[in-house]
């Protein structure tokens, strides 16, 4: 697996990242969800640099101009709820995809150290041979990426795979690189250093999904 780590260099997206941990800023729901938004918009932007490029020659009112695009077989698979603004952010950029939902949400059977993953909402068109776009802001354990990938297989044998996310811990992204192929691409924000004993990345930003949508009941 290749793992491209944003943050290595600095730039703006340093501000969203920032911003989004912050524990005063990250309160304004609808700004973390622009900011998980616009951290989808680059991740986008800089993951589209390794995929396949046509040469294309367009018609302006006085003349051709020749340029390169991408191929058009993007299919965007974010997983719920936390997904959905980095979904969006993704979908900003890669107009035609074609989209695949899945729940995947961390239960705690019996204590809050120990959790499965339950995966029941699939919705996914056909894989086969296209570029599938896996994206989940919290790449924490990196089980829930692994469960979704496996739930996904039924549905075709894409040609490549790129994992995006926000924040990682570096314990999850060793787990995704391990059980990822060589095929594979990891899109993250920043790499943290470790998981406290409920799964959380420390030091993280919290829980993404509370701070998008709002506190869920346990089940
Ligand atoms: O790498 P992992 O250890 O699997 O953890 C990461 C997962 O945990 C969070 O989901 P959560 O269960 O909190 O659901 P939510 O998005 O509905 O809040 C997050 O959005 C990831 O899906
Ligand atoms: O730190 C974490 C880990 C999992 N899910 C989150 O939202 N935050
Ligand atoms: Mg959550």
């Amino acid at each position: 697996m290749q793992i491209h780590n944003l943050s290595k260099e600095p730039s703006v997206l340093n501000t969203f990242i920032s911003e989004i941990r912050d524990e005063t800023i990250q309160k304004d729901s609808m700004r973390f969800r622009r900011n998980i938004e616009r951290i989808g918009e680059i991740l986008g932007y800089e993951l589209s640099k390794s995929l396949n490029y046509k040469n294309h020659t367009i018609k302006t009112p006085l003349g051709e101009s020749k340029t390169k695009l991408y191929q058009q077989d993007v299919v965007l698979c974010s997983i719920l709820r936390a997904g959905v603004p980095l979904h969006n952010g993704l979908l900003n950029y890669f107009d035609a995809a074609e989209n695949a939902f899945i729940s995947a949400y961390r239960h705690h059977k019996d204590n809050p150290e120990s959790f499965e993953i339950i995966v029941e909402y699939l919705a996914c068109p056909n894989l086969n041979d296209k570029t599938l776009i896996l994206a989940d802001p919290m790449l924490a354990t990196g089980q829930s990426m692994v469960a979704t990938f496996e739930a996904l297989k039924p549905f075709g044998v894409s040609k490549s795979v790129h994992l995006v996310s926000v924040i990682g811990a570096q314990k999850g992204v060793d787990f995704v690189s391990e059980a990822f192929g060589p095929n594979t691409h990891l899109w993250i924000a920043a790499i943290d250093e470790k998981l406290n004993d409920k799964g959380y990345i420390i030091p993280g930003l919290g829980d993404a999904g509370d701070l998008a949508f709002g506190e869920k009941l346990q089940q």
